[in-house]
């Protein structure tokens, strides 16, 4: 399913009414319709009483159709209007002189005080107060209503977004709603599927208020929902070599997890020959963690980590690898991380860049660039600052354009780890990831990712989908975990083992609420 930016959610909508000649009057019709059908189904509308609070755009618009049809399914309601009702226009104007002359009541908001027994008898709550408009900050009236909703303990549903969420960011702009309920319309909007706004949000659902199909679905929308393909499937005479080679350039002294989660999570992710070159010193101790994994002893510097006179051979071996992971625990030594900038501009298969990898080659861009293989990077925010040049608030306030911006740049997939982690395309596409859980964010857990895209490149998906797939099967692991133990307290080695399991469901079937989870919102 394609997610869309408010601009495009506007270019829709105009087309629709424009081209089409679907009058605005029907656009919202359907959108109060289908939010009055989940409210109806969630809470029920005979004999239960609501109320519908609206602000002064169409999302208010939206909240008048919905206490029109609550009031004709045999609910009581009372519609508080937070705005002067003279700024109305178009549709929602229509509808407002529509419920002018229904038999509900309708309060012109001039204290929030007002709202108190209202709330405190109704059975659901109508957020129509801010949906794609919001262009600064709650404050006023508008906060201190909202604060009192997110008090009440009464259900709540939110009308295309959460009131006082960003539809482009996700951000809370002073003060948002809290909802258990959402209905958006059209499609979803990049705020209603990324952290903070995702959780402001509750169950998703999304109405296309009779967009046609090939307007949803064309290539000009950029942003989608991580729905990977499957695996192909496992040739019955398979051999290891065809499982896939990686080879993991990895490690210093005291750096023993890292190396290790990434080798032997591609095995666990179904790959079939993972070596690890790493310090000379430390494989004994690493060999009696992964067994299985083929270990290629390097020479080593005064502090333990890699030296620079490995250059010549690693770049041999690097040659007749399907895939090479640098970085999981290399160290900031200066020779290492010189070492690394050598190795990213001749490294000629796919390279999938990590860890102490990222902090080497954010001071040394050009040599990505000037890669003739593909290149795969998977920082989180703080990594994402450094290869981007931008400050970590910036990033977060623009995560999709400014991954966008430097995958282009770099002509890089690049994996923004983190809650809904984004995987974007040097062609400027995005998938949302919707796997993985809290529990996740542990020391090791981006490891065991690296390995798991390599595993999923090695059994013959495309680089930009085995990216895609990696990323989800890595939080489906995680999910598993955490069904099976629990978040807290949960380790990169949990997120390991259960590898195989999230494979195996991955084929089988997923459980119906993983299916429904990872697959976005309801249609309704
Ligand atoms: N997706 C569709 O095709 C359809 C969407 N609909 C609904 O329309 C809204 C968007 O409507 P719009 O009028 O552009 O914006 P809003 O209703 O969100 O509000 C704009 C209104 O609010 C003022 N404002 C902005 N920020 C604040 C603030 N922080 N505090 C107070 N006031 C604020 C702004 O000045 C404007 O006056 C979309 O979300 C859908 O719900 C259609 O109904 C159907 C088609
Ligand atoms: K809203």
């Amino acid at each position: 399913m394609r997610v869309c930016s408010v601009r495009e959610m506007r270019a829709m909508d105009r087309y629709a009414i424009e081209k089409l000649a679907i009058p605005e009057e029907i656009l919202m019709e359907n959108a109060g319709l289908a939010s009055a059908a989940v409210l109806n189904r969630e809470i029920g509308i005979p004999g239960r009483r609501f109320a519908v609070f609206c602000g002064g755009g169409n999302n208010g618009g939206d909240g008048f159709v919905v206490a029109r049809k609550i009031l004709s399914d045999g609910g009581s309601v009372t519609v508080f209007l937070l705005s002067d009702p003279e700024k109305f226009q178009g549709a929602a104007r229509t509808n407002l002189e529509i419920i002018k002359r229904l038999p509900l009541s309708l309060v012109r908001l001039d204290s929030p005080e007002r709202i108190r027994g209202d709330v405190a008898h109704c059975h659901g709550i109508v957020d129509a107060i801010l949906g794609t408009g919001l262009d600064r900050p709650v404050g006023g009236l508008f906060k201190e209503v909202i604060e009192r909703i997110n008090a009440s303990g009464k259900k709540v549903l939110s009308l295309d977004i959460p009131s006082g969420v960003n539809g482009d960011t996700g951000e809370i702009l002073g003060v948002a709603v809290r909802a258990d309920y959402t209905v958006t319309f059209g499609l979803p909007k990049i705020g209603n599927l990324l952290y903070p706004g995702f959780a402001r949000g509750g169950k998703l659902h999304v109405c296309h208020i009779t967009f046609p199909p090939d307007l949803q679905t064309g290539e000009s929308i950029r942003v989608r929902i991580n729905t990977p393909p499957p695996v192909p499937p496992r040739d019955p005479d398979a051999h290891k070599g065809s499982m896939g080679e990686a080879l993991f350039i990895a490690g210093a002294a005291n750096y023993f997890g890292a190396p290790c989660f990434a080798a032997l999570s591609f095995l666990k992710a179904g790959g079939g020959y993972s070596r690890l070159a790493a310090p000379a010193s430390m494989i004994p101790a690493m060999a009696q963690r992964g067994g299985e994994i083929v270990f290629v002893p390097q020479r080593e510097t005064a502090a333990g980590s890699l030296s620079e006179e490995n250059f010549e051979a690693l770049l041999a071996l690097s040659s007749t690898m399907d895939m090479v992971v640098l970085g999981p625990g290399l160290s900031l030594e200066g020779e290492t991380q010189a070492l690394v900038g050598r190795l990213v501009r001749d490294i000629p298969v796919p390279l999938l860049i990590d860890g102490d990898g990222l902090t080497a080659i954010a001071s040394r861009l050009e040599q990505i660039r000037a890669r003739k293989a593909p290149t795969i990077l998977t920082p989180h925010l703080g990594e994402m600052a450094r290869i981007s040049g931008k400050g970590i608030p910036d990033i977060r306030r623009n995560r999709i354009g400014v991954l966008q911006e430097t995958a282009a740049d770099l002509r890089a997939l690049i994996v923004l780890k983190g809650a809904h982690s984004l995987i974007g395309m040097p062609d400027g596409r995005v998938s949302v990831n919707l796997s993985g859980n809290a529990g996740m964010a542990t020391a090791g857990s981006g490891d065991v990712l690296t390995g798991t895209i390599a595993a999923m490149y090695g059994q013959g998906l495309p680089l930009d989908e085995a990216v895609c797939k990696g990323v989800f099967i890595h939080g489906l692991s995680g999910d598993l975990a955490a069904e099976s133990r629990g978040e807290d307290g949960m380790t990169a080695s949990d997120i390991l083992e259960f590898l195989p399991e999230a494979r195996r469901a991955d084929r089988a079937g997923l459980p119906e609420h993983l299916r429904r989870r990872y697959a976005g919102p309801e249609v309704l």
